[in-house]
């Protein structure tokens, strides 16, 4: 009922052994507070909340147009309605490395357990198209000082993305990956997010090249395979995302539900794949609050009437 009863801090250990247990950890985007509470229900052990997502959620494209205000209200409202462990997109964490220390203690305070700050250029964009464009060295290894500088909780995860191989296609641009990840670690990352890989050989020099947890990105439609969970743990990934995964989901049934309406009239041949009344009440906890509810117009005090 109401929020999780699972404190910030308690998330962020959970989410730290989780990394720390040799196994793959999957975590599917959540669009939504109730799509949070489904994936919590389905068994994840966490939660991602896409920076694409939210900006598509509001029309907008994914370029940075998103402000830190809204990213921590949104992903808070998403945090406090799960058990589980949350990661944000903090893109390039919103400004310059000052801001990059305030956008994590703001992400602190709407209790997620962790984040990550990528080394893109503004205006940036999704990393799975061309043409992207990298900070040098010093400002991305900054932002990861600031962030890591600036928290309270030393568990709340700094994790560090790396766009840089794909400004290069060749061997160069993944050399330049491992090496910037290193430089990365260096510089206070808890963990490294390879942005655009696009071979399990590929995640696996990025493996080799730091001993702190290795996210894959395991978006539709991008420069990846849809490598398996299976893959993934072979080439020793600890985290796998599926960012947009649901949103796709969601919005793909919503326009052919809506085609179904213009063509026969009525929505009824796609009511059976329809979350039902029931199990919406089910995500919701309507029960406890029936159970509340009652409780309180039933309450007696003893001797009085
Ligand atoms: C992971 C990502 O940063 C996101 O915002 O979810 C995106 C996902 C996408 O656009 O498919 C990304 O840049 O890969
Ligand atoms: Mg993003």
């Amino acid at each position: 009922m109401l929020y999780s009863k699972t404190t910030p801090e308690q998330k962020r250990l959970a989410l730290r052994a989780a990394l720390g247990s040799g196994k793959l950890q999957q975590f599917p985007g959540a669009f939504s507070p109730l799509s949070a509470r489904l994936i919590q229900e389905k068994g994840f052990p966490g939660v991602y909340i896409s920076g694409a997502v939210l900006a598509n959620d509001l029309g907008l494209p994914d370029i940075g147009l998103t402000t830190l205000t809204e990213v921590a209200t949104r992903a808070g409202q998403i945090a406090r309605m799960t058990d589980l462990p949350c990661i944000v997109d903090a893109d390039t964490g919103f400004g310059e490395p000052m801001n990059v220390a305030r956008t994590v203690q703001e992400l602190e305070n709407a209790g997620l357990a962790g984040c990550h700050i990528e080394d893109q250029v503004n205006p940036k964009r999704c990393g799975h198209l061309d043409g992207k464009a990298v900070v040098g060295l010093d400002t991305a290894t900054q932002r990861i000082r600031a962030a890591a500088d600036a928290r309270r909780d030393e568990n709340f995860l700094i994790m560090a993305r790396t766009d840089i191989r794909a400004t290069d296609t060749g061997p160069a641009g993944l050399q330049a990956a491992a090496e910037r990840a290193r430089a990365l670690v260096e510089a206070g990352a808890d963990a490294i997010f390879p942005e655009a890989m696009g071979t399990l050989e590929e995640f696996q020099a990025i493996r080799d090249a730091v001993d702190v947890p290795v996210l894959a990105n395991m978006t539709e439609f991008g420069k990846s395979r849809l490598f398996t969970a299976a893959e993934l743990e072979s080439a020793g990934i600890n985290i796998v995302i599926y960012p947009v995964t649901l949103l796709r989901s969601a919005m793909g049934e919503a326009e052919r539900t809506l085609d179904v309406i213009r063509l026969d009239g009525t929505q009824e041949p796609q009511v059976e794949r329809m979350l039902t009344r029931s199990r919406l009440y089910e995500l919701v906890d309507y029960e406890a609050y029936n159970r509340f509810d009652t409780g309180i117009f039933n309450f007696l005090v003893p001797g009085r009437r």
